[in-house]
């Protein structure tokens, strides 16, 4: 088991992912730590595919993985892509631990997310809520495949002594976001569907669910910051929630979105869409004591997001 404060400088660190916002991020963010960055494209080695993983694994002996590699997607993919959703992720989470532990990694950091505590616990969310009561259903197979990675990093950590951590962020958005008009998250879906109103000059643009529901929202630079912090200062079984410790109703949140992005329309709901968990707000006070707070606000990140899909709707294609 390594030392805290762990070392990145000069290790080879993997990110599993890194072509996915979460997995750019971390590539931006690690190109000052001084490591050796190892990636690998899905095309050569499907994190599906067993016997890829292991001889990539053996072969290349990576010292650092960030496992950031996942099939993720808003409340209908998940909604609907159940069998994909839990197959692909706890294939990618027992290989890639698999094979961390067979190849002698120094450090894994697996990435759970905020939908696998019950859908109604106590709020804010705590670490140890976990498994103390029902899932939402419309995310369940994502959310059992993610419990399945952090149960698997933790019994590695009992049986071989693997340092393997776990940490679970809240819902994440910015550069390089899924903007698929069905299959994405609340904060891309609304950037883009604002965006094409905006030009469109359409006089009204709708919204899912309710607009009842509450969510948090951390911008994906912050992510990777605190996921870099949490590498180097943390070792343990426990979770680490990674999140701003604030949220708002995603009526409010539209509000905000139409207001970045200057579209001046109406909105209306169209309540035939789910809604899903009624609030997912994180308990970040572990995060603070390890040393780490978020500091970029809403209105800066969403308009950071935005200018970077503007960027890449306006390039050629
Ligand atoms: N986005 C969010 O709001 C949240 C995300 N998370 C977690 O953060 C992590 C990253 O999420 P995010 O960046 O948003 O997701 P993205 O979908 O943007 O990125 C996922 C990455 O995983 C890669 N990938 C998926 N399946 C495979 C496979 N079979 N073999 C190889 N690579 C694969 C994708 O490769 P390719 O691009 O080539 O398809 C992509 O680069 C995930 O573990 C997710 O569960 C947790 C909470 C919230
Ligand atoms: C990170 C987290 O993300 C997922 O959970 P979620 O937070 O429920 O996902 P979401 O971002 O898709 O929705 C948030 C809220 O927003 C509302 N909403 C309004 N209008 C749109 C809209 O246009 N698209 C979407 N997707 N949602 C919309 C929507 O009705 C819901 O109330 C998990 O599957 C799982 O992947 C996970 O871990």
């Amino acid at each position: 088991m390594a030392s805290l404060p762990f070392e990145l400088k000069g290790k080879s660190v993997y990110v599993a992912g890194h072509r996915g916002m979460v997995g750019s991020a971390l590539v931006r963010r690690l190109e000052r730590e001084g490591v050796k960055l190892v990636t690998v494209d899905r095309r050569e080695v499907d994190l599906c595919n067993q016997a890829a993983v292991f001889d990539w694994f053996a072969k290349m002996r990576p010292q650092v993985v960030f496992l950031a590699a996942a099939k993720v997607g808003g409340i209908v993919a998940n909604n609907t892509l159940r069998a994909e959703f839990i197959y692909d992720n706890i294939a990618i989470a027992a290989n890639v631990i698999q094979a961390a532990h067979r190849s002698g990694a120094e450090k894994l950091m697996f990435f759970g997310s905020s939908c696998i505590y019950p859908k109604l616990a106590p709020q804010p969310l705590r670490e140890d809520s976990v498994l103390t009561g029902p899932l939402e259903p419309t995310n369940e197979p994502y959310a059992i495949a993610k419990i399945a990675g952090v149960k698997m990093a933790e019994a590695y950590r009992s049986q071989y002594g693997c340092d393997f951590i776990s940490v679970m962020p809240t819902n994440l958005y910015g550069p390089g976001d899924n903007y698929h008009p069905e299959l994405s998250h609340v904060v891309a879906a609304l950037i883009r569907r604002f965006h094409e109103a905006k030009v469109a000059g359409a006089e009204s643009v709708v919204v899912w669910g309710t607009g009842t529901p509450r969510r948090e929202f951390l911008y994906v630079d912050d992510m990777a910051d605190a996921c870099v912090h949490l590498m180097k200062t943390y070792s343990g079984a426990e979770l680490v929630n990674i999140g701003t410790g604030e949220d708002i109703t995603i009526a409010e949140f539209a509000r905000v979105v139409a207001e970045v992005v200057g579209y001046r329309g109406a909105f209306s709901f169209d309540t035939s869409r789910p809604d899903g968990t009624p609030r997912k707000l994180l308990d970040v006070s572990r995060l603070e004591r390890l040393g780490w707070r978020a500091t970029t606000s809403l209105e800066e990140g969403l308009k950071r997001a935005y200018e970077a899909y503007q960027a890449g709707t306006l390039a050629p294609a």
